[in-house]
């Protein structure tokens, strides 16, 4: 692993752009791909990210490379930020064009659409032999960007690699945490999203703050059946990468999947309400391999698949809200906190 990294982050959107901007703020030789070369172009030209996060200003050592490349070349670390549903194309996109030396690190949350992948597995099939590590945690990119107090955690099963992430991105306002428990810190973040939902949707049917409460707590059970059911760790799941998050998107208005959750709360479709955001909203298509992975794993999740059902239009929020309420009454837990479930 070179001292001195070479860094190329895909994905010129909120996340991508604001983790540039502190790795270039490190000192680290830093570019910033897209598939916008517009976009990039004028971000070069005006050290802004209008479309994203207009309020920071673009570090002079961040370059922007629109041709892939150029951007992958000599790169010893790759990471990827571009949405789930773009991963493994993605991927597939740098095979050819990666430097030997280079590791790969990414920052999406989600799945591999369609078939419950988790990107780690996409990662080792397509990209074997080399260092694997995801960022994750509760951080709003505006946040971040805006230099606010913010706590992350790097998971790889290469301690040095993890280590060499954190320090990349570590700054006076960014705490970057470790670990090694990747499907853990990954299951977290993906999941999070579609509970942020039924939150959403609880706050913009304007159902209270008990309620809120109580989906964000039975939203972390179904977070820690399943991530014991697939071999992660029940501290991962309630360290930053699952807790934290889950707090942070349960609550907090800057997540686009908690809003749009209210919007289908307050009765606004889906393609209207997704497209209001004009951002990715990663639920959309989590929620169907949660319940994947759930079913696989003949586990029992009403509150995702709630979600589910209410994203696919087979149920209305009040017809999800009320089933959940109508579920048999049992102990809160059958078999034990961190038994088998
Ligand atoms: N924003 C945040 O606070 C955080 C986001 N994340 C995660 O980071 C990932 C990216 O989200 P975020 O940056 O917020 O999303 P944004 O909506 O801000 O930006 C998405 C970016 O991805 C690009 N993109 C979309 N499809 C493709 C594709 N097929 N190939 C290449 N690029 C593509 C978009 O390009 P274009 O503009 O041309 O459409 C845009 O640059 C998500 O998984 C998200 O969950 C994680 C932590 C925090
Ligand atoms: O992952 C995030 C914060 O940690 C961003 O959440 P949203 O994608 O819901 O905006």
């Amino acid at each position: 692993m070179s001292d001195q990294p070479i860094l190329a982050v895909l994905g010129a959107g909120s996340w991508g752009t604001a983790l540039a901007t502190l790795a270039a703020r490190n000192g680290v030789p830093t570019r910033l791909w897209g598939r916008n070369a517009a976009a990039l172009a004028a971000m070069a030209a005006t050290r802004r990210n209008q479309r994203y996060l207009p309020d920071l200003e673009l570090p002079a050592g961040l370059a922007f490379e629109p041709d892939l490349a150029n951007a992958l070349h000599g790169a010893t670390i790759v990471l990827i930020v571009v949405p789930s549903h773009a991963f493994a194309e993605m991927l597939d996109e740098i095979v050819p064009l990666l430097d030997p030396a280079a590791n790969i690190a990414w920052a999406t949350k989600g799945f591999e659409p369609g078939t419950g992948r988790f990107l780690h597995e996409l990662v080792a099939e397509k990209l074997p032999g080399r260092a694997a590590a995801v960022i994750t945690g509760p951080s709003f990119a505006r946040e971040v960007a805006g230099g606010m107090p913010s706590a992350v955690t790097v998971h790889s099963e290469d301690e040095a690699f993890a280590q060499q992430i954190a320090t990349l991105l570590h700054a006076p306002n960014f705490r970057a945490y470790t670990g090694k428990d990747v499907l853990g810190a990954e299951l977290g973040g993906a999941m999070k999203n579609v509970l942020a939902v039924a939150t959403g949707v609880a706050d913009g049917m304007q159902l209270g703050l008990n309620a809120r409460a109580g989906l964000i707590t039975r939203g972390m059970n179904e977070m820690l059946r399943l991530g014991v059911a697939l071999g992660a760790r029940p501290e991962t799941l309630m360290g930053l990468s699952g807790l934290g998050d889950l707090v942070l998107t349960c609550t907090g208005d800057l997540s686009r999947n908690r809003r749009l959750g209210i919007a289908l709360g307050q009765g606004i479709g889906i393609h209207e309400a997704v497209a209001q955001i004009g951002q990715v909203v990663e639920s959309v298509v989590t929620a169907d391999e949660v319940v994947r992975l759930a079913d696989k794993h003949d586990l029992d999740l009403p509150i995702s698949k709630g979600v589910r059902a209410v994203l696919h239009g087979e149920v209305t929020p009040v017809e999800g809200l009320k089933a959940l309420m109508a579920r048999e009454q049992k102990p809160e837990y059958p078999k034990g906190l961190f038994g088998p479930y």
